[in-house]
């Protein structure tokens, strides 16, 4: 099963269901289409102004790159609605009898959709710049369902794109990425299906178990080494991770590793603890090499929803963010929060997790995602 297909299959079956959401969102105050008859000779494609409602703002400015390709979308989606207001000779040949069902687009259907994407844990400033933009020269218009999912897939898309950036590969050897995140989100498996990838791809990996404190967390981490088939440097309970830190560095730079990747800990109860440990294994790494390290991965678990948006804060202040990873985006109703956190932070997302298995880890692809959240194929 191809990745995108997983990540489809596992998001609709999670309680995300903005698909359904869409689907009843324009099933309920749908008006019945009208027969071929009664529709204009001209199908009212061209926007019509919506009574009573107020001209949309202009674009912030900043915004104007992001609301481009919204205006170009209309193109998209239109032959759709004509197929669809057409079910005669079209609809018959593509076995297709009866038209969707479609409801005027105006401040009220605008209203729910905003209100339906805070609740997919889009947050309540992206939620309303998408809905405004899906707005945009549209109001005034019956539209349907798969319309909406298709406008919905391309405004997230949009938002998405520029953060989709697989993981960046430097000549640097050995390549240190340092692995950060609350305890429980995943760092450890994230760690060991990366490293279980980067050893597919050829590439020479250690691992170095830098949350010293938690014995268990260094198991855990010892058995995704055998599954990756890739070392893992520990250190006695209790020990200082910086100094397992520096000795994986040499370990590293004696088998000529590609990749280090450093698991820390994840304990925010005390953040200054934390700041310094983090503070610390930096300033070690850096005495053998001065670029390192060359990647900050934050972890975040999905289902925390709008709790990921003060992790990442928190993080950024603890250490340089350089990108992210996402896991556990199977099972969760919030797979909305990626999209808050591209549209907020703008941080490169390299990967997201959808199942405990080695190869439930993949690049991040926006559009594959985008059509996913919005129960799309
Ligand atoms: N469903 C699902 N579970 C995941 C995913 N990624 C990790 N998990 C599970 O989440 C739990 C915590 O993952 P860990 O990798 O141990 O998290 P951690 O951040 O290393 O946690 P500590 O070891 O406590 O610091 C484990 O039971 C994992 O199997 C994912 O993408 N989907």
């Amino acid at each position: 099963m191809s990745f995108f297909s997983k990540l489809r299959e596992r998001l609709t079956r999670s309680s995300s269901k903005i698909g359904e959401g869409l689907d009843d969102l324009v099933k309920d105050s749908a008006t019945p289409e009208p027969s071929r008859a009664e529709l204009p000779e001209e199908t009212g494609l061209a926007p019509a102004p919506a009574p009573g409602l107020p001209p949309m703002p202009a674009p912030l400015e900043g915004e104007l790159v992001r609301s481009e390709p919204a205006r170009v979308e209309p193109a998209r989606v239109e032959p759709v609605r004509e197929e669809a207001a057409r079910p005669g000779v079209i609809g018959r040949l593509f076995g297709r009898s009866e038209a969707e069902p479609r409801r005027e687009l105006d401040d009220e259907m605008l209203e729910e959709l905003e209100e339906m994407l805070i609740q997919a844990d889009m947050g309540v400033e992206t939620a309303l710049r998408v809905t405004a933009n899906i707005a945009e020269g549209r109001l005034g218009r019956k539209i349907s369902s798969s319309e909406l999912k298709e406008l919905l897939a391309s405004e997230v898309t949009r938002i998405m794109t520029p953060v989709a950036k697989p993981l960046p590969i430097y000549p640097k050897k050995p390549q240190v990425v340092l692995v950060v995140g609350v305890n429980g989100s995943g760092k450890t498996t994230t760690i060991g299906k990366l490293a279980s990838q980067f050893r597919a791809a050829g590439k020479n990996v250690v691992i170095a178990a830098g949350d010293t404190f938690r014995a268990a967390a260094v198991e855990q981490l010892q058995v995704w080494g055998k599954r990756a088939g890739v070392p893992v440097l520990t250190a006695p309970e209790g020990s200082d991770p910086a100094s397992l830190a520096f000795d994986a560095m040499t370990r590293a730079e004696a088998d000529g590793a590609d990749l280090l990747m450093i698991d820390t800990a994840g304990r925010l109860q005390n953040r200054q603890d934390l700041m310094e440990e983090l503070a610390k294994i930096v300033r070690v790494i850096r005495k053998k090499d001065p670029s390192a390290p060359h990647n900050t991965l934050l972890v975040l678990d999905a289902t925390t929803g709008q709790n990921a948006l003060s992790q990442v804060e928190t993080f950024q202040k603890l250490a340089d963010v350089s990108g992210l990873v996402m896991t556990k985006l199977d099972g969760t109703a919030r797979g909305g929060v990626l999209v808050a956190l591209a549209d907020r932070f703008g941080l490169p997302i390299h990967a997201i997790g959808v199942g405990e298995q080695i190869d439930d880890l993949d690049a991040f692809d926006a559009r594959d995602f985008a059509r996913a959240l919005v129960g799309l194929d």
